[in-house]
């Protein structure tokens, strides 16, 4: 029962929940019993009269106490009683219905919550036509023994009502035909079973025994001590999972939180400065959490949630008729104007206002993240983000009973829809046990919790800081990227290094982003990597890269102009600076290899120039960061590309001759570039050279196929290539003309493409344009001016 020591926790706060019935009644369906009775076997539900007349059978009359003595008077009491020693009650479902059970009577009779209830079957009673109980009060056989349950067993009868009455008042209860009924009420009520007017009623009475968990002496008794029993009990119980139906998590929740019914900003956010009852409930909190060994602390809360909601339709006017929005002039609208005054016919109907006057209907969703919290030793407080898992939430006031400060509406829409989204701002009591306090904390800010670490450090208390560092793993996760997260980076550095334990150091440096890393942290990388290993090194690189492709929102392409500068630092520094430089360069070259191959298959030529010219950039930055290794393997890839890969290396070359001093002949970047200047200027001679096209020649590059098998693209191809062909009459339907257009559109090929829309199907004509010979002028007056620069800033060393 994970739930229940939260639920007992908002019960002993909530003033209210505290005066409690002196009688309840619960309702559960009849499989949740088996019943068994000596001489007659299992007991079919709803009772029958056959079986009924077998039960009276193995009866006998009931007796019943009167001072000192047992009596049969039939003028007092009439009913067939068999004793508990010849009843089995069992099933797969009854223990637990039955302390669910006990648990609502517990709440319902305003029982503290540190007590629990126990049922003990006390007797079997069958009322047959004309039988009844006169009022009377039960015998309290037992000390512990507070009040009776009456279970009534389902069956068909009429009359027979218990009537139980306490301080004037009185409540009849009636069985059902078809299901479990159970009356519960305390043992100083009196109490009468009316007469049975036709068929059979049958009852088992239990005694109804009161059990302190923890005696009120023990830790000085009062609410006190009961919250504080709750709060042990809350952390030494697996955390329950919302959606799990009976399986709970193996591991006890981190924190209990609170919430508090005021508002507060965060400088109003204080012990001595809570408004109403939130004041009284901390500080009952706030001393349990001391009797409890926990550590509180004061937090702000942004809570969400999600409503079925159902709009207060049906608006009437005077006359009878559907209320309409002012200019609604829709016949067939019934009034939904009034929810979309201002939206299109079936345009998204979400807006905002107040909607108090909507009927709430099933709590879809809701979302709970605190952002500010206390310091534990009260000195000042630290943003957080920090999502609350559904077993840590506690309250005694519901959401829905306060005011939101936001709420949308979102009207049906065909899936989803007449939601009601509502925002609320709440403070809350936040607990989580003395010794669980690092890890309570870490979560929620990392910053504070690498302090310790280093403290521990400091300290020479290394068992202790691998222990607590070791304990992060399971949420230290997206600790950032960028600047933002760079003084948090220089810190993990600096306690992985201090750790000396590899797994736990790769853990925590592995949440940063790539972006994080900068020459700052070259003395401490390289430290880190000598320390652990070349091929650790290479690990936390990957980890800092992420997976391929990932959108981070970091800019990398601003990193990656400082990863020449951040390499040499490294390479520089004392210990192992290589080993983190060269897998940067490698990741960062694999990612542009990726990008550089994509950009090549792009047929439209603009923006393949505009993509392939920034990618340029990025390239000459990573060529100067690599190692000579590094560098003669990117050349090589880079040589074996087609032709329009010089669309990417020119501009690399033309970045790069920027800062002559950094691509110096003789050094190993100067050599890479060298190479890739050659390899260009080997391609542009070969461009330039190549025959210029004849006049009367049409013939184009084949398109290729898109795939095995399709029937289009070969006839295109045949047209494309021939040298004499300009245009091509092609009835198509329309996919197959759709293919088409889009296989020239993508190639950009110097062919236009427009449909006849006459006779079935539609003609598709293809005309190949002047751009055919403009095209290739352009392209070789550009080949052109690219030599002659190349020729100029990157000439040949002569000899
Ligand atoms: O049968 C019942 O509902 C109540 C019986 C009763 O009051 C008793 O056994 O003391
Ligand atoms: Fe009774």
């Amino acid at each position: 029962m994970g739930q229940g020591a939260r639920k007992q926790l908002a019960e002993l706060l909530d003033d209210s929940e505290r005066r409690g019935d002196f009688s309840t009644r619960v309702e559960m369906p009849a499989h949740a019993l088996r019943i068994e009775v000596d001489g007659v076997g299992e007991l079919p539900l709803p009772l029958r009269a056959p079986v009924t007349r077998k039960l009276i059978a193995q009866a006998r009359q009931a007796r019943f106490g009167l001072g000192e003595q047992t009596l049969a008077d039939t003028s007092v009491r009439d009913t067939w009683e068999i004793t508990p020693d010849r009843i089995t009650l069992g099933g797969p479902d009854w223990q637990r219905t039955l302390s669910g059970v006990l648990d609502a009577v517990r709440t319902a009779l305003g029982l503290p919550p540190t007590t629990v209830l126990r049922a003990e079957p006390h007797a079997l009673l069958v009322y047959g036509k004309g039988q009844f109980f006169l009022p009377h009060q039960d015998s309290e056989k037992d000390d512990s023994m507070v009040g009776t349950l009456v279970v009534s067993l389902p069956s068909h009868h009429t009359g027979g009502e218990l009537v139980v009455e306490h301080a004037g008042r009185s409540i009849t209860y009636r069985a059902s035909r078809e299901r479990l009924t159970f009356a519960a009420f305390y043992a100083d009520c009196r109490h009468e079973v009316k007469p049975v007017t036709s068929g059979y009623r049958i009852t088992l009475t239990m005694n109804l025994l009161a059990e302190r968990v923890r005696p009120a002496d023990e830790t000085g008794g009062g609410p006190v001590a009961d919250l504080s029993h709750c709060l042990t009990e809350h952390f030494a119980q697996s955390a329950e999972q919302r959606y799990s139906y009976g399986h709970p998590k193996a591991t006890p929740p981190n924190r209990l939180v609170y919430l508090l019914d005021h508002e507060y900003t965060q400088r109003g956010l204080g012990w001595d400065l809570l408004k109403g009852a939130d004041a009284t409930r901390a500080a009952l909190l706030r001393q349990a959490a001391g009797q409890a060994g926990c550590e509180a602390v004061l937090a702000l809360a942004e809570v969400r949630e999600t409503w079925d909601a159902v709009p207060p339709y049906d608006r009437y006017d005077y006359y009878g008729d559907v209320e309409h929005f002012d200019d609604c002039e829709d016949e067939e609208c019934e009034g939904e104007c009034l929810l979309d005054p201002d939206g299109e016919p079936g345009a998204e109907r979400r807006r905002s206002g107040d909607f108090s006057d909507y009927e709430l209907g099933d709590l879809i969703d809701d979302e709970i993240t605190l952002g500010w919290w206390t310091r534990p030793d009260g000195n000042g407080g630290e943003q957080i983000s920090l999502p609350v898992p559904y077993a840590e939430v506690c309250a005694s006031t519901d959401n829905k009973d306060l005011t939101p400060y936001q709420s949308e509406y979102e009207g049906y829409m065909g899936n989803y829809g007449n939601t009601l989204d509502r925002w609320y701002r709440r403070a809350a009591v936040v607990l989580w046990p003395r010794q669980r306090s690092f890890a309570a904390r870490a979560e929620a800010g990392s910053e504070g919790a690498l302090r310790e670490l280093q403290g521990h450090l400091d300290t020479g208390e290394l068992e202790l800081a691998r222990t607590r560092a070791r304990s992060l793993a399971p949420f230290w996760k997206h600790q950032g990227s960028g600047a933002a997260a760079a003084p948090l980076f220089t810190a993990a550095l600096r306690v992985a290094v201090g750790l000396g334990e590899a797994d736990t150091a790769a853990m925590l440096l592995a949440p940063f982003g790539v972006e994080t890393l900068s020459e700052r942290h070259a003395p401490d990388l390289a430290e880190v990597a000598a320390q652990y290993g070349r091929t650790w090194a290479r690990g936390a690189v990957g980890n800092w890269f992420g997976p391929v492709g990932a959108y981070t929102g970091a800019d990398r392409a601003t990193w990656l102009e400082s990863l020449p500068g951040l390499c040499a630092v490294l390479r520089a520094a004392d210990g192992d600076g290589d080993a983190v430089a060269t897998p940067l360069v490698e990741e960062a070259w694999q990612a542009t290899e990726e990008r550089l191959t994509g950009w090549l298959g792009i047929g439209r030529e603009p923006e393949r120039r505009a993509g392939m010219e920034r990618l340029g950039t990025t390239l000459a930055h990573i060529l100067r960061a690599a190692g000579p290794e590094t560098a003669d393997t990117l050349t090589t890839a880079l040589r074996g590309l087609p032709d329009t890969a010089l669309e990417c290396l020119l501009p690399a070359l033309r970045t790069a001759a920027r800062r002559p001093a950094a691509v110096r002949d003789g050094t190993p970047v100067g050599r890479a570039f060298r190479s890739l200047a050659d390899h260009c200027e080997a391609r542009l001679t070969a461009a330039v050279a190549r025959p210029v096209r004849a006049a009367d020649d049409w013939s184009l590059a084949p398109a290729g196929t898109c795939r095995s098998g399709c029937d289009l693209c070969p006839d295109l191809d045949a047209f494309l290539t021939s040298r004499t062909r300009r245009d091509m009459e092609w009835p198509l339907a329309k996919d197959r003309r759709h293919h088409i257009h889009s296989r020239i559109d993508l190639a950009d090929l110097p062919v236009s493409h427009t449909t006849r829309r006459q006779g079935r199907p539609y003609t598709l004509v293809l005309t190949k344009t002047n751009a055919v010979f403009t095209g290739e002028q352009a392209t070789r007056v550009r080949a052109e001016t690219d030599l002659a620069w190349l020729r100029e800033k990157w000439p040949r060393p002569r000899g």
